[in-house]
């Protein structure tokens, strides 16, 4: 038996332990990683859930109290898997020891965390909210600062009466909040500065060296301001304020450019002060806990991956919806459109996770190299396979909601597109033929974000008699509830209990909030602790956006050179009925209309 050597990369292991080991002799098990393990922070070594492969076969070994509980490969030999779990339960030994040791270390190093734009909605809204969020559940290195730095004039003590505004406490530990907000803000700090003044950043540069007070500094810069400033202020912050002696890392948010062409300008730019390494994009969408669990419901249950092709699915749904407009973000918004804003980001991350093969490994270079895979076998979309909207006002119970071109920061006449609706294809071997549609608006009926998985009809379905008569109605559906109320759910053909032989459709329902008691971290959450770990698996790499905008750009620029008009919907409603028209061309109903969904 060969024996493995691990290379283990400094993930924590709060989300599984996704270390891979890979023999030092011979060629027999070409990978190793873990799919889960207990305890934040904390590894349980006996209770484990191995996947290997080897060159003939993959195999999973479930471990409980250090022994074998169960493989799912008959044709691994049982003594080897033995052999193997020794090793293994050997090589995370030691594993755990560098942790600790690395832990050890921590208190000679220190983070600081500079969210640049302070003063704006989402620092307000998300970043400090989330720090503290981490702050509250342990995760935040021993040692940290956090600065504040915008234009506006303020004090430290203003900020932390600006940012304890914002700051809600876990429900399962209000216990000590108070005083665990109180230590927190102490560690909050601001600066003043202009976002293109090398002098100002120098100025940060100096209070940073003050309270890293000696340390290794590693400096994580989130870069919380409009896109037309990215570049100034990261070639401030890289050459006045970067850490000398640990690393430093920026956390971009969107929209990263508008088109292919800008966005790979934007790339040019900032890899003219930061390697592709040290650049976090974010979308945080891929931070939602159900996303993050799509790869585990496809790469950890049987029961899926074999249907996971055009050999048993119909189409794929990627829905967004949101029951209210652009107030207060018209500005921004009219500039993007709902396309950019939503789908060529977010529906796309998701769409590029759910259609991948599966990685190499959990290593974030192995998933993103799946995902751009996906990207690039993806067809441009064509104009007649979209449609596009835009609300109206609309009077409901005595209440007007506006149109959208009534918010005063829109151009009056404004064609940008609140609604959009898509079909997409991939053309492989796994996914040729079948539509992907996508379909996401402001201003709706109702907030959610879900995926859902239309599969095929049985073939000679021998009950088709006594089901519902519509054949869309009585095919499976898998439903990942993104949010709210998240959840995953299969919808079954089910005999009505009785003399009779009726069928209805029922759902298998994993609700989350009656499965698990534990309050689901806000994206933001995730993200933040991933960059400050060099985490990149949720973060989107520069070839990743350019496969991304290939798709979208050709679509966008005939939608905006045409000028289209959109279908104009109420406020409140459903959408244009366009999207019903779109999805029947392609043979799909959508399943968020069905009156059973
Ligand atoms: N808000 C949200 O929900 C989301 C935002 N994003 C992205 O996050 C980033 C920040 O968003 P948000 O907080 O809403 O943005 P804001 O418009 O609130 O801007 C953030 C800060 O940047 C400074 N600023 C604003 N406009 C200018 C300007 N023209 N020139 C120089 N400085 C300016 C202001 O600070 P000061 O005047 O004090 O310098 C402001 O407080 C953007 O890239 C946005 O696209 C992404 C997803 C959601
Ligand atoms: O990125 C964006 O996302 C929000 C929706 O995020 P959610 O987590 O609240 O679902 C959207 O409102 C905004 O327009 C967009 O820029």
């Amino acid at each position: 038996m060969a024996a493995l050597s691990s290379s283990v990369t400094s993930r924590s292991y709060r989300s599984g332990y996704s270390a891979s080991f890979s023999p030092v002799k011979g060629n027999r098990h070409r990978s190793l990683s873990f799919l889960s393990a207990s305890s934040p922070r904390g590894l349980d070594i006996h209770d484990l859930c191995v996947r290997f492969q080897s060159k003939s076969a993959r195999a999973s070994v479930f471990m409980q109290d250090g022994a074998i509980v169960t493989d799912s490969n008959p044709t691994e030999n049982k003594s080897s898997l033995k052999g193997l779990k020794d090793e293994v339960l050997s090589v995370l030994s030691q594993d755990v020891a560098k942790v600790g040791a690395e832990s050890d270390g921590q208190n000679k190093s220190t983070v600081s965390i500079t969210v640049v734009g302070a003063s704006g909605d989402l620092a307000k809204k998300k970043i400090f909210p989330a720090l503290f969020a981490l702050y509250y559940e342990g995760c935040l290195p021993e040692h940290f600062t956090i600065f504040g730095y915008s234009r506006s004039k303020m004090t430290d003590a203003e900020l932390r009466n600006m940012v304890s505004r914002t700051l809600t406490c876990r429900i399962d530990k209000r216990a000590n909040c108070g005083e665990k907000m109180e230590e927190f803000l102490k560690r909050c700090f601001y600066h003043s500065g202009q976002y293109d003044s090398q002098e100002h950043f120098t100025e940060l540069d100096k209070k940073l060296k003050e309270h890293e007070g000696g340390r290794i500094s590693n400096r994580l810069f989130y870069l919380s301001i409009p896109p037309n400033i990215f570049v100034d202020a990261v070639k401030c912050a890289s050459t006045s304020a970067s850490s000398v002696n640990g690393w430093t890392r920026v956390i971009v948010e969107k929209p990263f450019g508008r088109d292919s062409e800008t966005s790979a300008a934007l790339t040019k730019s900032l890899k003219q002060y930061l390697e592709e390494d040290q650049i976090f994009r974010i979308d945080h969408y891929l931070g939602k806990e159900l996303v993050e669990n799509l790869s585990v419901l496809r790469f950890s249950n049987l029961i899926f991956e074999p249907l996971w092709s055009r050999q048993y699915i119909r189409n794929v749904q990627f829905i967004f919806s949101e029951d209210f407009g652009t107030e207060g973000r018209g500005g921004y918004f009219d500039n993007y459109g709902i396309i950019r804003d939503i789908m060529q980001n977010h529906l796309l991350q998701i769409l590029a996770l759910f259609a991948m093969e599966t990685p190499v490994s959990l290593d974030g270079e192995d998933i993103r190299n799946e995902k751009v895979k996906v990207l690039r076998s993806m067809r441009p979309i064509r104009v007649e396979d979209v449609v596009i909207g835009q609300y109206k006002s609309h009077t409901k119970g005595g209440v007007t909601y506006p149109a959208y071109t009534d918010d005063k920061t829109v151009p009056k006449g404004s064609l940008t597109p609140t609604f959009a609706a898509a079909a997409l294809f991939i053309d492989n071997a796994r996914w040729e033929g079948v539509p992907f549609l996508m379909k996401a608006g402001k201003a709706l009926h109702t907030r959610s974000a879900e995926i859902r998985v239309q599969f095929r009809h049985v073939p000679g379905n021998l009950y088709n008699r006594n089901t519902v008569s519509n054949l869309d109605q009585a095919t499976n559906e898998l439903v990942i509830r993104v949010q709210p109320d998240e959840a995953i759910y299969l919808r079954i053909n089910n005999k009505v209990p009785g003399l009779g032989m009726r069928l209805d459709r029922s759902n298998l329902n994993l609700l989350y909030s009656d499965r698990y008691s534990k309050e689901i971290p806000d994206a933001y959450e995730r993200l933040l602790l991933d960059a400050i770990e060099g985490e990149r698996r949720l973060f989107i790499r520069s070839d990743e956006l350019d496969a991304a905008w290939s798709v979208f750009t050709p679509l966008i620029k005939e939608i905006e050179e045409k000028k289209r008009i959109p279908e104009y919907y109420p406020y409140g409603s459903r959408g244009p009925v366009g999207a019903h028209y779109l999805a029947a061309k392609h043979k799909v109903q959508w399943g968020d209309v069905s009156l059973d969904q």
